[in-house]
């Protein structure tokens, strides 16, 4: 228990959730940190046959995630690396691929692990990919979140799987 009862967030037994990553191509050196970080968090929480799938850019990740989300896939984590440029397109990118995933999730209830950078510099981006000397590693934080989500989702649908301890 934590803080005046409420259960714990947990990742625990979460072997058997369907989990689908889709990435963007963008910004190979930086993706690539993503989604070793992503598979990495994947392999820690036990999830052993996940989906990748890759599409061009971070505006294509939307669709993809709904059809995933519509498929049944327990979570989706969505990773892209969107780097400002000369031009106001950045903030059209950006806006596109925030709103289209965060529909995602609100339509489906299926939740989409937000692994979308959004730098005015690739230094920014690199420090957040969890290679060597990166401070983050969004894509590993982006699989916790969705799939923690995920399991807080099916104590929902399945009142049996809550914590021991908590009130039913
Ligand atoms: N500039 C970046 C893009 N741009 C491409 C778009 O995402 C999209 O693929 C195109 O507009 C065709 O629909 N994508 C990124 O992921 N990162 C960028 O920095
Ligand atoms: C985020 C982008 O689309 C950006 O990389 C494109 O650069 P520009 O604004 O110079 O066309």
């Amino acid at each position: 228990m934590s803080g005046k009862g409420a259960p714990e967030l947990s990742v625990k037994n979460c072997g058997d959730l369907r989990v689908a990553v889709v990435a963007a191509q963008w910004h190979e050196k930086v993706m690539n940190g993503l989604v070793d970080g992503a598979l990495r968090a994947l392999t820690e929480l036990g999830i052993s046959e996940p989906t990748v799938l890759r599409v061009p850019g971070s505006f294509e990740l939307p669709v993809v995630a709904k059809v995933l989300a519509d498929r049944g896939y327990d979570a989706v984590v969505a990773l892209g690396v969107v780097i400002r440029g000369g031009t106001p397109h950045f903030d059209y990118v950006c806006q596109g691929v925030t709103e289209g995933l965060t529909r995602v999730c609100v339509d489906t209830g299926v939740p989409v692990g937000f692994g979308v950078l959004t730098c005015d510099t690739e230094e920014q981006a690199l420090d957040r990919a969890g290679l060597d000397g990166s401070s983050e590693d969004k894509g590993h934080e982006a699989v916790t979140a969705a799939v923690a989500t995920a399991a807080t989702l099916r104590t929902v649908a399945e009142p049996w799987r809550q914590q021991p301890g908590t009130d039913a």
